[in-house]
Parts: C-alpha cells; structure tokens; sequence
C-alpha cells in the first residue's frame, strides 16, 4: 500500500526509499523553511551550510537541505512577530475554529504524514500512525481550551476590584529532538497558537520533514500568514532563536546537557523555559502483581521507538521472589518482537536513529558485560534480510545481573535496553528508585491499592504509573522533576506556561492619598 510516489510540496521524491529528487534538478532541496506562510528557501543560501538527513532504515541520503542562519531565524521571528498583532486579538473561539480544521486536514492526510515520519525516524510505521494522532489530539484539545482561556474577578474594599487577565507571550520558540518529531511541533505549536502566541519551530536535524508538513497543514485551515513558522539547523540555530531579542519563550525538548545550554542562553533575556529532558525512570514490580501485565508494562516502557524515549523505565525493579516467573516471560515476549523494515506493519523495532546513536547503545552493551551484567536475550546488530536495509537494527534486548552503580543502570542511554534489578523490601527500592539525578517517570506494578499509592507518594519523579507503563493522553500533564526539566506539556496547566498573568486595579471611589 506504500506510496511509490509522493509528492510533497516544492519536493518531489521517488520510490519508497529512493534518494530524493527534487524540483531543484535533484541538488538543493531548498524549501524546508515555513516562513510567513509558505515553503521557502533561504535567502542567501550558503553551500557550506548544506545539512544532509540520512533515511534511518536505509542510511541512503533522504533530503539535502540549508541550515538557517542569522539571517533565515530573523526571518522567521519577524514574520511571527508580525502576525502576533492579528492572531493574538481574534477570540479563542476564532482561534479554535482554525485549529479544528487543521486537525482535521491531518486526520484526512494522516497515511502520507505517518509515512514520512516513519522515513524520518525509522520507527515502526504502527508507531508513527499513533504519533500522529498524539498531535491531533494536542491540537484538537488546546483548539477545545482556548475559547476558555480567562482570568479571575477579585472584589476589594468599597465596591472597587481588580480583575486578571491571560494574556499570550508574544512569539513562543518551539525546539525538537528526533525521536517523535510531529508529536514534538504539534505539543508545542498547538497551545502556543491556542494562547495566542505565534510560533517558531526548529526540528531536529535529523528529522526535518513533518513539522514544514504541518505548516501547510496549518495555513490550509486559514491560519494567518507568519502564526507558524519552520527554521532548519543544528544547535548554532537552536541558540540563534533562544537568543533572539524577540522571542519570549522557549520550549525544549532533548538532553539535559542541551536544556541547560537553552536555559542558559533564554536567562540573557529573562525568557520563560519549559524544558523536557531525559529520564532514568524507575518500574517496580511486586511480588503480588499481575505479572503478565508487569510484563507488558515494562516493555512499553523500553522498547517504543527502538527503545529511544526519555520516559522509558529503564531500570526495572522486580521483588526476588518472583524473579524467575517475570523473567521468563519477559524474556520469551521480548524475543518474539519483529526487528527491521519500519515500513511492515507488524514490525515492533524499527531502526536506530543513526550509527552514531547505534554505536552509542552497543558501547553502554559492551561497558555492562563487563561490569558483570548478563544478556538475556537481544542486544545484537540484526542486518534485515531485504540489502535496502542498510540503516543500523539493535534487537531489544533485557539484561540481568544488574546492579545499582553499573554506567548502564545510571546513565541514559537512548536504545532498546532493558536493566531488571532485584529487590526485597519495599522501603529498600523506593530509596534506590530515587537514587537518581533524573525525575521524569516512575511506575509501580501491585495489586495492593494502599502499597500503591504509598509508594508513589514517595517516587520523585514528575509522570507516574499505577500498573501500566508510557501510556500518554493529551489532557493529562506530562514533565519531570530534578534533572529531568521544568514545566509541563499537556493538559490545562499548560495555558499557565504560554500565557503571563495581567493584573488590573479598579478604583470605584476616591484616591486615599496620605501626601
Ligand atoms: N528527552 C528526550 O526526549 C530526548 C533525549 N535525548 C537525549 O539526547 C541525546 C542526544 O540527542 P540529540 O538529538 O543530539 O539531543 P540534543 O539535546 O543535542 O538536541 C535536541 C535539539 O536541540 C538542538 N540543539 C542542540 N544544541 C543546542 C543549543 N546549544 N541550543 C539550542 N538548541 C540546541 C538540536 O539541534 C535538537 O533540535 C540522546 O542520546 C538522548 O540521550 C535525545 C532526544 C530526545
């Protein structure tokens, strides 16, 4: 059913995984900007800033396109502050309408948006339908909230009051990292725009595709030119907008490294941040639990997207005496997942991001070997049988043997590995849960409503589980504590992160100056 031919706009690209031709003699893909409205290239194109993106599945070369410099960030902050003036004054109700039909146009284009996130990512193509519909949903939730978006009436002393108002930012920037590319652009353009912010979105180098996709989806449902805009580019961009005198906000979402250089540059300006950082979470598993939902927990909790999520539970506690019935059958469901095209619908792992992301994994594999830990099963190169499938394949992979200082058990390490850790005492595994620098999830499996609710209690950790693992709905918050960010995604309380509070005095009587 897989599209031999696709035509993107300003972009023609054949065959399933051929190298792209594009209507620029197949040279310089140039249109992967959106800015003020269209597909653009930038204006003073540099061929020393040609940044090449690599199909995961394949590493065949997928699209050549231009970094954004100064002047392309300009550019697209200015035409978002433009459009600030007319976007910001429509109702909420305008503002919903528009992003009700943009929400639509992705529900009638959602094949061809899931198929380039699957070329993009290399992630299983089931997977990158539901990433879809994650940002569907955003949309469609925060176009919901925005005709309710209000403040409060305060009476004071003698009839007079005060009352507040949510007022948008200005322009909001929105910066992504690879692994859910759409679901990232629409988590953070869609209250940005519901608020009444502009936006400026720079996708990761590596998957650059859905988020211009989603600029035209957005000027087809009538939104004003300049409301949306896309920069291409590495880090040096990223700091040109979280610098940018007129940006107001930055969302991020990537390492903690990176967050803390984006916190960093947004402090010049005193900018607001949300910031959606990496995770080492935690999934315990008492002895009581149903153990083949423990077991279907922990492996959403590891082996989404080739295991390259920063809410994956990648230390899994499991109480010692239930040790072997868990394992085994986690052992033999993890075994049984289908590694290779991203492309197949029954495909469960798909392929790594890059080598380097690859070889990354297969060093903290290679590092937990010989600090004692024990292969399971998986964590091997797999090469699929079809010689197009030249990207690199990890097969998921559970390691026993673990212990709490091991690098692989402390560090994040972005792939499809999975630590079990024995316990024997409830309060012995809280405090070693905790033992982290990193807050962003936490899970517990139990049939004991009291144990688990006591124990969560006690996690520190921002998004937490009770007997299921990485499930996510948009009107619920999602964000870490300590290292693992700031802010939160999803849900009402976001309103509060892209709108700044205006608070207004209303004396009905005299002035009762003592001077
Ligand atoms: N928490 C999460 O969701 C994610 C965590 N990661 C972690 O980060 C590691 C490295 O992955 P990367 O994609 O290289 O993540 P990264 O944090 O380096 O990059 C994320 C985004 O920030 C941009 N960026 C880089 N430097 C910047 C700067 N100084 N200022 C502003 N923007 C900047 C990048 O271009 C990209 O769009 C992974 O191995 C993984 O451990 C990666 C992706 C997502």
């Amino acid at each position: 059913m897989w599209l031999q031919q696709v035509v993107l706009r300003g972009v023609q690209v054949v065959g399933r995984r051929g190298v792209c031709t594009t209507v620029n003699n197949g040279k310089l893909p140039l249109h992967f900007n959106y800015i003020n409205g269209e597909r653009v290239s930038p204006l003073n194109p540099d061929p020393s800033q040609v940044m090449k993106v690599l199909e995961p599945a394949t590493g065949d070369l997928l699209i050549e396109l231009q970094t954004s410099g100064p002047d392309e960030v300009n550019r697209a902050v200015q035409s978002a502050k433009e459009a600030f003036n007319e976007w910001s004054q429509l109702t909420g109700l305008q503002r919903s309408r528009i992003m009700q039909r943009a929400a639509q146009i992705i529900k009638d284009r959602q094949e061809e948006f899931a198929y380039w996130e699957t070329r993009d990512t290399g992630k299983p193509i089931y997977e990158a339908r539901m990433d879809i519909w994650t940002a569907i949903d955003a949309i469609e939730y925060f176009s919901g909230l925005a005709p309710s978006i209000a403040g409060q009436h305060v009476p004071l002393a003698n009839g007079s009051f005060a009352y507040t108002k949510r007022e948008p930012l200005g322009v909001c920037a929105g910066i992504g990292a690879w692994n859910y590319p759409i679901q990232m652009a629409g988590w953070k353009s869609a209250p940005a725009l519901a608020c009444g912010n502009t936006f400026v979105f720079k996708p990761s180098q590596f998957t650059p595709i859905t988020a211009v996709m989603l600029g035209e989806v957005y000027t087809e449902a009538g939104l004003p030119h300049g409301c949306y805009n896309v920069v291409q580019g590495a880090g040096e961009t990223g700091t040109l907008l979280c610098e940018h005198p007129d940006v107001a906000k930055v969302s991020f979402t990537g390492s903690v490294p990176t967050g803390s250089k984006v916190m960093a540059a947004a402090a010049g300006g005193i900018k607001t941040v949300t910031l959606e950082l990496g995770g080492k979470s935690p999934l315990i598993v008492f002895a009581d639990a149903n153990l083949d939902n423990a077991v279907g927990g922990a492996m959403l909790g590891n082996f989404l997207s080739q295991g390259e999520v920063c809410s994956n539970a990648t230390r899994v506690f499991v109480e010692n005496s239930v040790m072997d019935q868990f394992l085994s059958r986690l052992v033999e469901r993890t075994a049984r997942m289908k590694v290779g095209d991203p492309m197949d619908d029954d495909t469960r792992v798909g392929a790594m991001i890059h080598q380097d992301q690859a070889d990354k994994v297969m060093t903290y594999l290679e590092g937990a070997k010989k600090e004692g830990a024990v292969v399971a099963c998986g964590g091997e190169m797999v090469t699929p049988d079809d010689p197009q499938l030249k990207g690199c394949y990890i097969s998921p992979c559970v390691l026993t043997n673990c212990h709490d200082d091991m690098t692989v058990v402390r560090e994040e390490v972005f792939g499809p590995v999975l630590s079990i850790l024995g316990f024997d005492t409830e309060e012995e595994v809280i405090e070693r849960a905790n033992d982290t620098e990193f807050g962003l999830a936490g899970g517990v499996f139990t049939n004991d409503l009291t144990r688990a609710h006591r124990v969560i209690a006690q996690m520190q950790a921002g998004t937490c589980y009770i007997n299921n693992f990485n499930i996510i709905d948009v009107a619920v918050p999602f964000g870490g504590f300590k290292k693992s960010g700031l802010g939160r995604e999803n849900g009402v309380v976001t309103v509060e992160y892209y709108t700044q509070v205006k608070t207004v005095y209303v004396e009905m009587g005299d002035v009762d100056a003592p001077f």
